[in-house]
């Protein structure tokens, strides 16, 4: 059988999207997801992302790592928001149902805004924040991102959590706002050019621990930039919001 998919990418995180209303999609077929997302066999992608029609939201978003394991991924919610449009779902505001709850999104142009889950799981180390937002972050500063060694340090860091894991980014503070990440994914398991609940997990840990007093954060990424605000009261994280671009690459088919 042949599937039609679309591909989207938000600052170099890459997805395959499939208008799953249908249900065309083998959702339990991890090997099938993995070839998919193979950047020799396959489309390639970090993750699989499928649109779903929900009762009481403009739509679902389900979203899989390359290895077809699930969970919530930032870039790929805004991606979803800019798909649902292109298939007239939703016009210039929404509100979806994903793994991790709610989002509110708003796209202008191929500019998304997305709101985050509220953020109260984060848990301050000697050398590193932890955070859920929306999926595990690790997040460790370092004197230079440039020369860093993000897939050896990462991987390890991955593996020193408990099942599932955590995504593992480090950073580099480049003035009072600014803060550039680079980020090991768990479940691509290699470096990825961006990862949007990482920035988040990075912004909400950096203002945490006191390293800036803003709550309107840049952050540059591999694969371009990336912003995130929020509102903070008595170490609860609220009114998370990520912006940044979403961009429809290509389509094609493939054999299912
Ligand atoms: N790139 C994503 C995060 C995707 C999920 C992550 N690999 C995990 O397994 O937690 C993002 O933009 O948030």
């Amino acid at each position: 059988m042949k599937m039609k998919f679309y591909k989207y990418q938000g600052t170099g995180n890459d997805f395959v999207m499939v208008d799953n209303r249908t249900k065309i999609f083998p959702k339990q077929n991890t090997d099938k997801i993995s070839q998919i997302c193979d950047r020799n066999f396959g489309v390639g992608a970090d993750g699989i992302i499928l649109i779903e029609n929900d009762t009481e939201f403009d739509f679902k978003m389900i979203y899989f790592n390359a290895d077809g394991s699930e969970t919530f991924c930032g870039n790929g919610g805004r991606c979803a928001v800019a798909f649902a449009k292109q298939l007239g779902l939703v016009e210039n505001k929404t509100n979806f149902i994903a793994f991790d709850g709610t989002h509110y999104a708003e796209i202008e142009n191929n500019i998304v805004s997305l709101q985050m889950i509220d953020v109260d799981d984060i848990q301050v180390k000697e050398n590193s924040v932890f955070a859920f937002t929306g999926t595990q972050h690790h997040v460790q500063l370092v004197d230079s991102l440039d020369n860093y060694p993000v897939f050896e340090n990462g991987k390890k860091i991955r593996y020193s959590y408990e099942n599932p894991g955590s995504n593992v980014n480090f950073v580099e503070q480049i003035n009072n706002t600014t803060f550039r990440v680079r980020t090991y994914e768990k479940g691509v398991e290699n470096e990825t050019l961006a990862c949007g609940t990482g920035v988040t997990a990075v912004a909400i840990a950096m203002h945490k621990t006191n390293k800036t007093k803003s709550n309107l954060i840049s952050l540059p990424v591999e694969g371009g930039n990336l912003e995130v605000s929020f509102t903070e009261e008595n170490g609860l994280y609220k009114n998370v919001f990520l912006k940044g671009p979403a961009t429809f690459v290509f389509f094609g088919e493939i054999n299912l």
